[in-house]
């Protein structure tokens, strides 16, 4: 069962907390093959806050998102979502859950080509077998600037016009958390500007919390906070990052890990 906010253990301020990893654990594979992807991550992000991860290649970035948002489950360690936990819930729950309360952005977008931009946008709707108004695809891609395109087919629109879609699907259900797997990855500057500045407004105007991956320390710089991970574990944390400051820390990533993050 996930467990809600009264029975759970670790409970420090659940209003303020939209995520929470305790000693979170993953290992890819078996064996010989076995890699450590996640060596323990204990973190806490606030409500209505902008975070972005950052580090090199392989050190975790994915694999801690997919832990965090449910779609992929830790090896030992706790998440909670919202107060809720999601360790140790079943899958039809945890199902329930994401369609609910959990956003995702996906670099490729991940539209259904043969559904129109409406049709996709209330696609978490559906699926979560909630109601539909009919109103509410105008509403939230007009907020994307696209207001003008409900009937159209992806195929016909710019990558960022894509991610923009995207993005309003994972507004549309109003989630506690957003999570984005490198959105401005495919998208020339432009676009990701525009991209970056809808997370950003949802976090600001909206309350939202969002969880960005990147590897971009320009898209970095719109989040409150940058986390850096390295070797699956929390290499250092930096409030109101700046591109530059941002490149500078991954430069010296691993020069000295703090023992607390
Ligand atoms: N499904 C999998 N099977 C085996 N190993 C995996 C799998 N997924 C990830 N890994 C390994 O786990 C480690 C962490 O991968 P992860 O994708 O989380 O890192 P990342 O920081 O997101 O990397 P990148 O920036 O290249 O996307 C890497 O060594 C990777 O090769």
């Amino acid at each position: 069962m996930l467990r809600t906010p009264s029975r759970r253990t670790h409970d420090a301020g659940p209003a303020a907390e939209a995520l929470r990893l305790v000693k979170v654990t993953k290992t890819h594979g078996s064996g010989d093959g076995a890699v450590t992807a996640l060596d323990g991550i204990t973190l806490s992000l606030a409500r209505g806050t902008f975070t972005a991860v950052m580090g090199p290649s392989g050190s975790g970035k994915s694999t801690l998102l997919q832990c965090a948002a449910g779609l992929d489950r830790p090896d030992s360690g706790i998440v909670l979502v919202d107060g809720t936990e999601l360790t140790g819930s079943g899958e039809a729950e945890l199902t329930r859950f994401r369609r609910n309360r959990v956003g995702f952005v996906f670099q490729q977008y991940n539209l259904l080509d043969t559904l129109t931009v409406a049709q996709n946008t209330v696609l978490p709707l559906r699926l979560a077998g909630r109601r539909v108004d009919r109103n509410r695809a105008r509403e939230v891609l007009t907020a994307v600037g696209l207001g003008d395109r409900l009937g159209q087919l992806p195929g016909r629109l710019s990558g960022g016009q894509r991610q923009r879609v995207a993005i309003a699907r994972a507004l549309v259900t109003e989630p506690r958390v957003i999570f984005a797997d490198e959105p401005t990855g495919a998208l020339d500057t432009r676009s990701a500007r525009e991209v970056l500045r809808l997370l950003q407004g949802a976090v600001r105007v909206h309350g939202r919390t969002v969880v960005m991956v990147t590897h971009d320390p320009v898209a970095a710089s719109y989040a409150d906070t940058v986390l850096f991970l390295a070797d699956g574990r929390l290499a250092g944390r930096l409030p109101a990052p700046t591109a530059d400051a941002v490149a500078e820390r991954l430069a010296h990533l691993g020069d000295d890990v703090p023992a607390g993050v």
